[in-house]
């Protein structure tokens, strides 16, 4: 499904959440939607699951407003970092509920994950300890095979091991059957090399929308002698500096470098994690600083 932010403000009484940001997510891709705490990624993650409606602008998934709208909200899925689940029921009754709900449901994806995370289907929700009731979150998110699946730091409570199963099993399921993924997350290091495109927030206004890739490309961390490194960076948008013993590090950002711009010999050339781009891009509201 083709999603459309148009103009999208939102606010609580006198909060901006989100303040007019416009942008289009293509068809079956894997989205990082990224930003400080507060920048309104789950917001907009609400809005697009047509859990609550702007207060200004429009959000359409293939031309049609999901508030409301149950043959839009049937194809998207939203997993929340916590309280997915009414806390009475028992697993089985979240299983039942879904396959009704979601007409994609599958079900041999239901039953292996209830047995590799160790889900017993009589259990209630609350008596599931965080990292189990994570754990069935990820089941539905992937059961469900919404056109649609937004997961918003679905991971408490998980440790690193069962992290890195999520992942690949989300791109196990990806390759078996195309669909838009959205994911946020703070652990952007862990998760970053399945994005195909990243959307960072900042604010409640959109930084940026690149593709992870050219994302990549066009950013680059300079090391050496603060002279060399000045003289590297006379004309081009730097994002942070710091020194270290008398060497300066600079990181770039803007412009697709090619190996042959960065031979250097006085100078390691390294690339930047998107982890780190994100909190140099949301540190000064230009995004760029000069040295
Ligand atoms: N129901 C609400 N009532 C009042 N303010 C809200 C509400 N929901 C969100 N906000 C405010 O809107 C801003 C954006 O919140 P949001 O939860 O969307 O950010 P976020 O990027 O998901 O943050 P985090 O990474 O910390 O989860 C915050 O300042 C928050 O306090």
């Amino acid at each position: 499904m083709k999603i459309k932010i148009e103009n999208i403000t939102k606010t609580y009484g006198k909060k901006i959440s989100l303040n007019n940001i416009s942008f289009e997510l293509e068809e079956n891709k894997i989205y990082g939607l990224l930003g400080r705490n507060g920048a309104g990624k789950t917001t907009l993650m609400h809005l697009i699951a047509g859990h609550i409606s702007p207060s200004d602008g429009s959000v359409t998934l293939n031309g049609l407003n999901p508030f409301n709208n149950r043959n839009v909200l049937k194809n998207i899925c939203l997993i929340n970092e916590s309280g997915n689940f009414n806390q009475s029921l028992k697993i089985k009754d979240v299983l039942k509920i879904s396959s009704l709900f979601y007409p994609n449901w599958n079900k041999e994806i239901a039953e292996n994950l209830l047995i590799e995370f160790n889900l017993d289907r009589n259990l209630r929700i609350k008596s599931l300890s965080k990292g189990m009731e994570s754990a069935l979150g990820i089941l539905i998110g992937l059961a469900c095979r919404s056109a649609v699946t937004i997961f918003d730091e679905p991971y408490i409570g998980l440790d690193a091991a069962l992290r890195a199963r999520f992942y690949e099993l989300l791109l196990e399921e990806y390759e078996n059957e195309p669909r838009t993924f959205i994911l946020s997350t703070h652990l952007i290091d862990e998760v970053s090399n399945l994005f195909e495109e990243v959307i960072i927030l900042q604010e409640g206004k959109l930084v940026l929308q690149e593709q992870a890739e050219v994302l990549i490309e066009k950013s680059i961390s300079v090391t050496g002698k603060k002279d060399i490194v000045q003289d590297f960076c006379k004309g081009k948008n730097v994002l942070h500096v710091k020194e270290f013993v008398g060497q300066q590090t600079a990181v770039l950002y803007g412009e697709s470098f090619h190996q042959s711009d960065l031979y250097n010999q006085d100078l390691t050339v390294e690339p930047v994690h998107i982890q780190d781009l994100m909190v140099y891009l949301t540190s000064s509201s230009k995004g760029s600083v000069s040295i």
